[in-house]
C-alpha cells in the first residue's frame, strides 16, 4: 500500500473530482459518512453525547457533516465552530445545514461537556501547513484536558499533525482513535507522531484507484496483497537441500538463550537445515533445548569469547545464508572473528545485535560487508550506528540514506518497523503489538530472516515477509495477553501466521 504525501493527497482528491461523476461537496460527504458510520457502530448503546468541534477547513466540513448525519440518526450531538480563519467553500456551505452549530471565537468560550461522551476532531486534517498557536493551540491543550472523562477521536489526522513532516513538541490533539481517510500518512508510523493518533482506523472514501496506481512514492506500507504475492508455496517433490542450509552464530556464557531462540525461528521459518556455531559453553544447552539444529563449536572456545582458534568458520561457504550477533558477545576476539568471516563470505546474511554492536565499535568493517546484508538494529543499536538525530523524521532520512551508500537492507524495529532498501524504498510493517517489548523477540525476527534467505527469497522479499511474520505471529501470541507471552510464544505461533497467508 502506497503512502502518500500532504500535496498528493490533494492531487487524488482533484483527481477523483475530475475523473468521476463527484464534486467535492459529495466526497465531502461520503468522507464524512463512513466515519458516522464508524462512531455510530462502535459507540451504540453506550448513551454517550457527541461534542464535534470544527476548523475552518475541509477537515471542519467533514466535521459539520458528521454531525449532521449523527443527528439524523437521532444521537445526542453538540456541535462547535472554532471560529478562525476564513472557511473553505464546502465547510460554508455544510455550516447552513446544521442548525444547532454553535461558535467558539476564543478559548475562554470553551463548552462545559459534563456528560462523558465523544468528542470528535474536525479542526484540521491534511490542510495544516505550520504548527498550531495562539488562542487554537489554546483549544487543543483545552481538549486534551478533556482526555481522562471523553475519547477523543480525530477525523483523518489528529489536529495539530502534520502529515509528512515532524511535529515533534508542537501542540497537538491526543485521540485514542484517528479515523484517516484512504492512505496512512507518513506521520502516523513514526513514534514520535504517531503516538497523538491513537489507535488509527483507515476508512476508505472511494478516491480514483487510477491516481493510486500511477503515483510515485518511496514510502510503502506492507499489506496482505504484497505478503500473498511474495509468499512461495513449497514444492511437493521438495527435498530438505531445497530450502538451503543456515548458518547462526549466536550466543555466549549466559546469552545461550538468543542462540537457542534464533534457531528455532530459522527452522520454523522453514529452512532445510542449520547449523549452530556456539562456543563450547553452549554445546550441550543447543544439542539439548534444539536437537533439529546441527551444532558446532571452537576447540579451544572460551566461555566468554565467541570464537578462537582455529578458525571452524573457514567451512562457511558452504552455507547458502548466515545470520550473526543474537548474544555472541562484542569481545575483540569475536570482532575479529567476524573480520575474518567477512573475508571468506560474500552471500546472502543477517546482522543483529552483538554483530551490529561489533560494527558500531568498529566501523570500519561496514566496509567489509557483502551488498545487499539484513541489518536489524533496533533504535538505540541504530543510533550506535549511525548517530543520534533531532527527531523520527530526521532519523527516517538517515535510515534511508545509509541503506542506499552502504547499499544494504536496514530494518529499524518499533511499533511499525520501517524497512529500508538501496534502491531508496522504505517498507513499513504493520503487525506486531506491545506484547512483543520482550526479551528475546529481537532474536526470534533475526532467526525467521535467516531463515528464509536460507530458503532462497531474495533479501527484499526476505524482508518484507519476515517481518509481517513476526508481527503477525505476536499478534496470534499476545491474543490472550500481551503481558503474559514472551518470545518462544512467537516462535509458537508461525504456523498460524503462515497459515493467515494461505487462507
Ligand atoms: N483526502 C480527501 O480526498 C478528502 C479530504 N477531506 C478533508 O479535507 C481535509 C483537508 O482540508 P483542507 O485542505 O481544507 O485543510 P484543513 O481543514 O486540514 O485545514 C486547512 C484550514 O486550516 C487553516 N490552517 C492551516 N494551518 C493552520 C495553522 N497552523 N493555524 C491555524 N490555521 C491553520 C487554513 O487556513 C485552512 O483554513 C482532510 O484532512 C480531510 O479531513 C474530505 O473532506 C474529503 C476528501
Ligand atoms: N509496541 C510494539 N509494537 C510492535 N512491535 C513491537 C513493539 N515492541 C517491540 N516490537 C517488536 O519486537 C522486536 C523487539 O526486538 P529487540 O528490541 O531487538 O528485542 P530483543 O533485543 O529483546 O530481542 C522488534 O521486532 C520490534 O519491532
Ligand atoms: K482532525
Amino acid at each position: 500500500m502506497k503512502i502518500l504525501s500532504a500535496r498528493q493527497i490533494r492531487e487524488a482528491d482533484a483527481y477523483t473530482i475530475a475523473h468521476e461523476p463527484v464534486d467535492s461537496l459529495r466526497l465531502m460527504e461520503r468522507a464524512a459518512a463512513a466515519c458516522a458510520q464508524w462512531l455510530m457502530d462502535t459507540y451504540r448503546g453506550t448513551a454517550r453525547p457527541f461534542y464535534i468541534f470544527c476548523g475552518p477547513g475541509n477537515n471542519g466540513g467533514d466535521g459539520l457533516v458528521i454531525a449532521r448525519l449523527l443527528a439524523d440518526k437521532g444521537f445526542n450531538v453538540q456541535a462547535w465552530l472554532v471560529a478562525k480563519g476564513t472557511p473553505s467553500p464546502d465547510n460554508l456551505a455544510n455550516q447552513a445545514r446544521v442548525p444547532f452549530l454553535q461558535t467558539i471565537h476564543e478559548p475562554g468560550e470553551f463548552p462545559p461537556m459534563e456528560t462523558p461522551g465523544v468528542i470528535v476532531d474536525a479542526l484540521f486534517g491534511t490542510g495544516l501547513n505550520r504548527p498550531l498557536e495562539g488562542w487554537t493551540a489554546a483549544i487543543i491543550h483545552q481538549i486534551n484536558g478533556q482526555r481522562g472523562r471523553h475519547d477523543i477521536v480525530s477525523i483523518d489526522m489528529p489536529s495539530g499533525l502534520m502529515a509528512d513532516k515532524s511535529t515533534k513538541g508542537n501542540p497537538c490533539i491526543h485521540a485514542r482513535y484517528t479515523l484517516t481517510f484512504e492512505y496512512w500518512k507518513l506521520a502516523l508510523l513514526l513514534p514520535e507522531n504517531g503516538e497523538f493518533a491513537g489507535e488509527t482506523v483507515l476508512v476508505p472514501i472511494g478516491l480514483h484507484p487510477a491516481y493510486t496506481a500511477a503515483v510515485q512514492t518511496e514510502y510503502h506500507l506492507t499489506d496482505m496483497e504484497m505478503i500473498r504475492t511474495i509468499y512461495r508455496p513449497r514444492d511437493p517433490f521438495a527435498h530438505k537441500g531445497t530450502y538451503g542450509h543456515a548458518l547462526l552464530v549466536a550466543g555466549s556464557y549466559g546469552k545461550m538463550g538468543a542462540a537457542v531462540l534464533s534457531a528455532k525461528a530459522v527452522m520454523r521459518a522453514g529452512a532445510g537445515l542449520l547449523t549452530v556455531h556456539v562456543p563450547g559453553c553452549g554445546y550441550e544447552i543447543m544439542q539439548t533445548a534444539f536437537p533439529e539444529a546441527m551444532c558446532e563449536t571452537e576447540e579451544q572456545a572460551t566461555f566468554s569469547a565467541h570464537f578462537d582458534e582455529p578458525f571452524r568458520l573457514r567451512r562457511a561457504p558452504e552455507y547458502d545464508v548466515i545470520g550473526i550477533g543474537p548474544g555472541t558477545g562484542t569481545e575483540p576476539a569475536t570482532a575479529k572473528a567476524l573480520e575474518r568471516l567477512l573475508g571468506l563470505w560474500q552471500g546472502p546474511m543477517v546482522l543483529d545485535a552483538d554483530a551490529l554492536n561489533i560494527l558500531s565499535k568498529w566501523p570500519s568493517l561496514l566496509q567489509l560487508l557483502p551488498k545487499h546484508c539484513i541489518l536489524t538494529p533496533h533504535p538505540k543499536e541504530f543510533e550506535r550506528l549511525f548517530g543520534a538525530t533531532g527527531n523520527h523524521f530526521e532519523r527516517l532520512e538517515l535510515l534511508r540514506s545509509k541503506a542506499a551508500e552502504l547499499e544494504q537492507y536496514i530494518l529499524l524495529k518499533g511499533r511499525f518497523t520501517a524497512m529500508a532498501c538501496p534502491d531508496g524504498s522504505v517498507f513499513f510493517n504493520p503487525t506486531g503489538n506491545p506484547g512483543m517489548a520482550t526479551a528475546g523477540s529481537g532474536d526470534v525476527l533475526t532467526g525467521i530472516l535467516t531463515g528464509l534467505l536460507a530458503q532462497g527469497y531474495a533479501p527484499k522479499a526476505a524482508l518484507i515477509l519476515g517481518t509481517w511474520l513476526h508481527g503477525k505471529a505476536g499478534d496470534l501470541a499476545a491474543a490472550v495477553s500481551p503481558e503474559a507471552m514472551i518470545a518462544s510464544d512467537i516462535i509458537g505461533h508461525l504456523a498460524n501466521a503462515y497459515a493467515e497467508i494461505q487462507q
